[in-house]
């Protein structure tokens, strides 16, 4: 049977599995020391320690009697804009995630794991729907200020994965569906998805949108001026924006469960900082809405807090005056990057060439 890996790097494990074309075989999110992976500047510089537990983890439990390995899949990191779909790991894709040039995020890891993997068993390697895959009206790019243009950074795979689902379900194409998601996980992203493309997005990555468990989102910007005139440095200022706030910054927890449990403590902080996230995040849905002018088939709600009953019936409050709204918890991530790569080997989908 065909099988192939795949890799997908988080800011404190890396989930990989085995998959064949019915579903996952074997499946891991292999934990490391978060206090070893803070000592390196560039989440890159992780790879001989990341590299290793998810080569023992192939070693291990893929049965070389029993299965054909056909392609090795990583998650696609942020590179230059692209279009979405398959791209084979190149040397361009390698050196952009290795210099960390588009974003210090982990899914830079995602293609140099499964390029050397994939080079010691002899398969090709591929990513699918990197993070700046990017489809934005000419609108989405201005930002206000002549010199900064607004980037679209999102979790376009999981975006495009779940709205491809919920299209299926209607017995539709993807192509012929407009939808607002909303990826809602340790990071956030919100778009207008017009026929499966990405027109705008609150960037994901930093500095738009609702804050996140870890991440700021949109901050007024004398705020943020007055921290660029303080006595912190450029790398920390980006660290506190990306890993200190949100809920971690203001209640020392990026878990909404344990948030939700402060709450029913009769923590009144928690209960504040959680409204808040919940009036950012209808907001943003609000935006998007209006960006696609009310012409979209349904809200799709996904990403690890899309768990949380509570959380969505406190967003319904907000927002079910807009549509339908459709709820798939988690994210498909390594259903979707699996799906990808056997429609890659299969010919089924055009790979493609970054450069
Ligand atoms: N069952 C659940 N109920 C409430 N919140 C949950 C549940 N499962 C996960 N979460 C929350 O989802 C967030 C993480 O989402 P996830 O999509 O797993 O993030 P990532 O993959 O970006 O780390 C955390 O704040 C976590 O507390
Ligand atoms: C928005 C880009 C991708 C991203 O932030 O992923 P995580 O939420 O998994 O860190």
């Amino acid at each position: 049977m065909d099988v192939v890996f795949v890799i997908n790097p988080g800011s404190t494990s890396t989930k990989v599995a085995i998959f064949s074309e019915k579903g996952a075989i074997k499946e891991e999110n292999i934990s490391h020391d978060f206090e070893e992976l803070k000592k390196f500047k560039l989440v890159s510089e992780q790879f001989d320690l990341r590299f290793k537990e998810v080569e023992k983890f192939f070693l291990e439990n893929f049965d070389r009697e029993k299965y054909n390995l056909v392609a090795v899949m990583g998650r696609g990191c942020p590179l230059k804009p692209v279009e979405g779909g398959v791209y084979r790991i190149n040397d361009k894709i390698l050196e952009d995630a290795k210099s960390c040039k588009y974003s210090n995020h982990a899914s830079n890891l995602g293609s140099m794991i499964a390029h050397k993997l994939a080079k010691e068993f002899n398969v090709p390697s591929f990513i699918a729907d990197p993070v700046t895959v990017d489809n934005f009206w000419d609108i989405s790019r201005v930002s206000g200020f002549p010199g900064i243009v607004r980037k679209c950074r999102s979790h376009a795979l999981n975006i495009k994965a779940t709205a491809r689902r919920d299209a299926k379900s209607l017995n539709k194409k993807l192509e012929d569906v407009n939808y607002v998601v909303a990826h809602i996980g340790g990071g956030i992203s919100i778009c207008a998805l017009e026929g499966g493309k990405i027109r705008d997005v609150n960037d994901g990555l930093l500095g738009e949108g609702p804050f996140s468990p870890t991440r700021a989102g949109t901050l007024p910007l004398n705020g943020v001026i007055n921290l660029c005139f303080s006595e912190k440095s450029k790398e920390e200022i980006e660290k506190d924006f990306s890993v200190n706030s949100g809920f971690q910054g203001y209640l020392g927890t990026a878990d909404l469960r344990e948030v939700l449990k402060k709450i029913e403590n009769g923590d009144k902080e928690a209960d504040l900082i959680y409204r808040t996230f919940v009036f950012q995040v209808a907001k943003e849905i609000g935006r998007e809405a209006a960006a696609l002018k009310g012409n979209f088939e349904a809200i799709l709600i996904t990403g690890g807090i899309a768990h949380s009953e509570k959380f969505i019936s406190d967003l319904k409050e907000y927002i079910s005056f807009l549509g339908k709204i459709r709820v798939y918890p988690g994210e498909g991530e390594m259903q979707a990057l699996a799906e990808a790569a056997f429609l890659a080997v299969k010919g089924e989908t055009e790979i493609k060439e970054y450069s």
